[in-house]
C-alpha cells in the first residue's frame, strides 16, 4: 500500500506539489495522469525517497522508507531508461543494483527471463534498443520482489509484442496482490487496464476515482482528462488569436 498524506514538494524555491493525498491499495493498478510538467514524476520521485517532502508523509506498506533497512524490496522502482550506466552490460546493472539493494544475486537472471531480457544480458546498455533499456527497467523495478511496483512511462519505447507483455504484467502483479502505480500518458492502455486514476494538474490533486467512474459520461478517457484538466491553448492556436498557417 502507498499512502500520500498532504504531500507538498518544493523544487528550485518552487512549489511542484501542493497538498496531495491519495491511498493506493494492495491489489489496484492505479494510472497517475498528468500534462507534461504537472509533477507525476515528481511525486513518484517521494514516493521513493529521492525527494523529500517540505510538508506531509509517504508510507510504503504502513512505514516511511526512511525507517526501512532494506527499501529495495519494499518498493519496485523504474523512473526511467536512462538510470543505468550506458557502459555497463544489462546483467551488470542488474547485479549491482541487487548488491546495493541487499537482494539476493539470483533475483537477477529471474527478472532477466521474466522480462525476455535473457538472451541480450551480456549486451552493454548503450548498445541496447529503447524497448530493451525500458524491459531492463522494468526488471530492476521487479528485481527486490516487493510488493509496491511504481513506474513511470513504462510503454514508451515498447512495441505491440512488448506492450502486450507489459499488460500481462500489470495483471499478474495486481492480481498478486501487489500495489503498482504507474504514470503515463497513454490513455488507451489506461482505460484498457487501470482500475483507477489519479489526476494531477500543475502539482495539485484535480481527480481520484475509479476508471469507470472518471469517464463517466464522456465518450472516453481522453475527453473525461480534458474535462478536467482544462483545453490548452497551445492546443488551439484559433482560440488563442492566431492561426496556423
Ligand atoms: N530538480 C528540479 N528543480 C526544479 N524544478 C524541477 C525539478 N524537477 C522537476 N522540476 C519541475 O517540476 C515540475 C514537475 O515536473 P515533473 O517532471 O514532475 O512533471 P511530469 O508530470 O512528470 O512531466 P512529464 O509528463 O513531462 O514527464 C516541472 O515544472 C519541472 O520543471
Amino acid at each position: 500500500m502507498i499512502e500520500i498524506e498532504n504531500v507538498s514538494v518544493r523544487l528550485g524555491g518552487r512549489v511542484v506539489l501542493s497538498d496531495i493525498t491519495a491511498t493506493i491499495a494492495a491489489g489496484e493498478l492505479v494510472y497517475l495522469l498528468g500534462r507534461n510538467g504537472a509533477g507525476k514524476t515528481t511525486l513518484l520521485r517521494a514516493i521513493c525517497g529521492i525527494v523529500r517532502p517540505a510538508a506531509g508523509r509517504l508510507l510504503v506498506n504502513g512505514r516511511l522508507l526512511s525507517a526501512v533497512n532494506r527499501p529495495a524490496v519494499e518498493i519496485g522502482v523504474h523512473l526511467g531508461v536512462d538510470a543505468a550506466h550506458p557502459g555497463h552490460t544489462a546483467r551488470r546493472h542488474l547485479r549491482w543494483l541487487a548488491h546495493a539493494g541487499g537482494i539476493e544475486p539470483t533475483r537477477v537472471n529471474a527478472v532477466l527471463d521474466a522480462v525476455g531480457l535473457a538472451d541480450v544480458a551480456g549486451r552493454r546498455i548503450v548498445d541496447l534498443s529503447l524497448g530493451m533499456r525500458q524491459r531492463l527497467g522494468i526488471a530492476a523495478a521487479l528485481l527486490g520482489d516487493a510488493d509496491v511496483i511504481v513506474l513511470d512511462e513504462p510503454v514508451n519505447g515498447l512495441d505491440i509484442d512488448g506492450i502486450r507483455w507489459l499488460r500481462g504484467l500489470l495483471r499478474r502483479l495486481v492480481a498478486d496482490g501487489r500495489t503498482v502505480l504507474v504514470a503515463s500518458h497513454l490513455f488507451d492502455e489506461v482505460a484498457r487496464t487501470g482500475d483507477r486514476v489519479i489526476v494531477i494538474g500543475d502539482g495539485r490533486m484535480l481527480a481520484d476515482a475509479p476508471v469507470g467512474e472518471f469517464v463517466g459520461a464522456h465518450a472516453d478517457l481522453e475527453r473525461a482528462f480534458l474535462a478536467v484538466v482544462g483545453r490548452s491553448s497551445a492546443e488551439y492556436p484559433d482560440a488563442a488569436g492566431s492561426r496556423v498557417r
